[in-house]
């Protein structure tokens, strides 16, 4: 299957100079760009003959699934040997959930195409206003959204921004989503190689990702007080007075077995209730009974893909349980006693 990276970012993040960038002065991948037909003017004279540009029509925002979307892509289908990678530009007010629910939703483009990671752009200045603004009920401020789908963040335009003020910023997108690799550049000059290979969307990656993520940090940052906060140089205090539309990420686990069935019923019944505001949910799980065997799920909203991993828990190994969810409006608290529920009690529990 075809690689894609999704490029999103808010108006004027610097997408265009990213696809720009790339197709002028990295050499040695064969690169075919997806962009809307405003972008796709931009970027045609940048383009090596083993390169291409295909522009999308705008697609209709309220469909969740991207009509331009397929067709571009499958007028690609054919020829996609002939290319490493397709650069899949966004408008700055897109929604990413309809173009990730794409790859999944259309036969034709899963059995093609896989999405290797989502990108997002953003630059310092207006970020911490953006993501202040008071938006209407049931909505989300969309550079705020961006960043919490993403699975890479670029902070780009960093000549415009002061170092005092680039540490806040970074702990605002961090705030949003403690789960995106964060990589600073200026004039969106990021090497093709930070672009590529994410696999953000593979069960292997994630599983490696999520045991890298440190959980006990989280907790000691939840736990402490304020002058403690204001001790740790302000950064945590900041964190706080800042309203990101309540968007954020936090992860759960557990040391012990969970009940597949409970897990289930969990999983279900938050995404009856939130599925418009979970963006993205991952886990690495060991059930009660279930032997050796290790599942993996990772979704966007309502579309989840759960599924046996081709790894097995080792001998020795740790079987902690883990879940992540980013999105909106989540209440942490209460989402963690309903996972809570789910686990097997100790004395019970699959001896490991
Ligand atoms: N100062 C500064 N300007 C930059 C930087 N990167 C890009 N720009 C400029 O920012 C402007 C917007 O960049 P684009 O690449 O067009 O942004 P975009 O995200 O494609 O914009 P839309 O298509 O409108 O969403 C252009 O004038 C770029 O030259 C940077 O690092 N610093």
């Amino acid at each position: 299957k075809l690689a894609v990276t999704v490029v999103t970012g808010f108006l004027g993040s610097g997408k265009t100079t990213l696809v720009n960038y790339i197709l002028r002065e990295q050499h040695g991948k064969r690169i075919c760009v997806i962009e809307n037909e405003f972008g796709a003017a931009l970027v045609k004279e940048n383009l090596s003959s083993a390169e291409e540009v295909i522009s999308m029509d705008n697609g209709c925002a309220c469909c969740t699934v991207r009509g331009d979307l397929v067709r571009a892509l499958t007028q690609l289908k054919d020829r996609k040997d002939s290319f490493d990678l397709v650069l899949l530009e966004t408008t700055g007010l897109a929604d990413p959930a309809p173009i990730l629910a794409t790859f999944t939703q259309n036969w034709t483009i899963s059995n093609n195409y896989r999405i290797d990671g989502v990108l997002c752009l953003t630059f310092p200045g207006p970020f911490p206003d953006l993501s202040c603004q008071v938006r209407p009920e049931g909505t989300v401020n969309e550079a705020v959204q961006q960043v919490a789908f993403a699975d890479r963040v670029l902070l780009n335009k960093l000549d415009l921004v002061d170092k005092g003020e680039l540490g806040a910023v970074k702990t605002l997108i961090q705030e949003v989503n403690a789960f995106a690799e964060l990589i600073e550049c200026q004039q969106s000059r990021v090497p093709v190689d930070k672009l590529m290979d994410m696999n953000a969307f593979s069960m292997e990656r994630f599983q490696e990702e999520i045991a890298e993520y440190d959980l006990e940090e989280d907790a000691a940052a939840e736990e402490c007080t304020d002058e403690q906060e204001g001790a740790r140089e302000g950064q945590k205090a900041k964190k706080r007075k800042h309203d990101i539309s309540g968007v954020g990420s936090f992860a759960l686990q557990s040391e012990h077995a969970l009940d597949s069935q409970l897990f289930n019923r969990f999983m279900v019944q938050l995404l009856q209730r939130k599925k418009e505001d979970l963006y993205r949910s991952k886990g690495v799980l060991c059930f009660e009974g279930e032997g050796d065997a290790k599942y993996i799920f990772q979704g966007v909203h309502e579309q989840i893909q759960f599924e046996q991993s081709n790894t097995k828990w080792v001998e020795g190994e740790p079987r902690v349980s883990k879940v992540v969810f980013i999105g909106r409006d989540l209440d942490r608290e209460e989402i963690e006693a309903a996972f809570r529920t789910c686990i097997v009690h100790a004395q019970t529990a699959h001896p490991h």
